[in-house]
């Protein structure tokens, strides 16, 4: 068993008004491991921000314990917490003239002296924590001029300089294109599967959670916490319950989709490198893999100047397609019954 990194236990997580409380979290409970990464997961407004601000001590728990490392976070001083739970926020909080450098050299500051002299040990982390997140190139570059996923590079290369055991991250995805989206998801793995940093970020991802968290951390529209490995809320039906009813999870794609989709089933007759196309493009036209459908495609894959081909056969019949948009349109279960 990994040791626990953070720990929540009955806590309660709100807002304080006017002497009154108002929780927007209550009952929590989970562990996350060293080396893990947990996704937050929840509707707009369900409290993941109110969470992960609560967990980084920006604002006190209502309620119940938290403990980082066996240590109660109420209790740390703020050195110790900054060695040991860093955090980065959607928000743009770093003023914009500073370089990035220096934005990054910020996350050192719990392991300077009053001074914040830099040792070449510092520098060092510095540098590491740059080359993680493939900031180099932008460090010399004020904050101010950075596009919003740079930015996000070097607010997650200052987290990493504080070398935390936890690191809270709300919406890293954010801003981010799809290939900085897959960088991150690689990076995150690096950081928990080599590292051994514990990682809860926030997400809307919900492909992403499914395909790399080992935990999800899941708030329903009731703001009912649960946690558990993806695949078995999945397999429940959690997931898809907590976000409304709204979707219907296929486990075999990894994908979701809006529910009441017509589920027309379709046998795929073939292999090599065309299956994989050819059932993300079935799926997308609203049909299910099923090997003993009436509807059958298979392929050819073509040779030299020769491009590939589909064939639909159904009831008798078979229609010969040459791309893929073409097969969409020739299952799409609004085409023929
Ligand atoms: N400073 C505040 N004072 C009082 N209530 C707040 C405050 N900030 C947020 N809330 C309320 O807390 C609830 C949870 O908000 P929160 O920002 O945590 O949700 P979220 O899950 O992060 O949403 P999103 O996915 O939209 O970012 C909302 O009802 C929100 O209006």
């Amino acid at each position: 068993m990994t040791a626990a990194a953070l720990t929540v236990a009955n806590a309660t997580v709100g807002y304080v008004a006017g002497g009154r409380k108002r929780a927007i979290l209550s009952d929590l409970r989970a562990n996350l491991g060293a080396g893990e990464l947990a996704c937050l997961v929840g509707l707009n407004g369900s409290g993941k921000s109110t969470l992960l601000r609560s967990l980084a001590r920006f604002q006190p728990l209502l309620g119940g314990t938290v403990e980082v490392c066996g240590q109660s976070l109420a209790r740390l001083t703020p050195r110790q917490l900054a060695r040991q739970v860093a955090v980065v926020l959607t928000e743009r909080t770093a003023p914009g003239q500073m370089r990035a450098y220096d934005v990054v050299a910020l996350g050192r500051y719990p392991y300077t002296g009053i001074a914040g002299r830099l040792s070449p040990a510092d520098r060092a982390v510095i540098d590491e924590a740059l080359a993680a997140t493939a900031a180099e190139t932008l460090a010399q570059r004020p904050l101010g001029e950075l596009s919003d996923g740079e930015r996000q590079r070097v607010m997650i290369a200052r987290a990493l300089a504080q070398q935390p055991e936890v690191l809270l991250l709300d919406e890293p995805a954010a801003f981010l294109d799809v290939r900085a989206r897959m960088e991150l998801a690689a990076l995150l793995t690096t950081l928990t599967r080599e590292r051994g940093l514990a990682v809860l970020m926030s997400t809307h991802d919900l492909e992403q959670t499914m395909r790399h968290a080992d935990t999800v951390w899941l708030i329903d529209e009731l703001r009912t916490f649960t946690t558990g490995a993806p695949e078995d809320l999945g397999r429940a039906g959690l997931i898809e319950k907590a976000l409304g009813g709204g979707l219907d999870f296929d486990p075999d794609t990894g994908t979701f989709r809006a529910p009441g989709s017509p589920h027309r089933a379709v046998a795929l007759d073939g292999d090599g490198p065309l299956l994989a196309w050819t059932r993300r493009a079935v799926i997308r036209a609203g049909c299910r893999i099923d090997q003993d459908a009436p509807i059958r495609v298979s392929w050819v894959a073509g040779a030299e100047r020769r491009g590939p081909r589909w064939t639909v056969r159904a009831a008798g019949a078979s229609v010969d397609v040459q791309d893929l948009g073409e097969l969409v349109r020739q299952v799409r279960p609004d085409r023929f019954a």
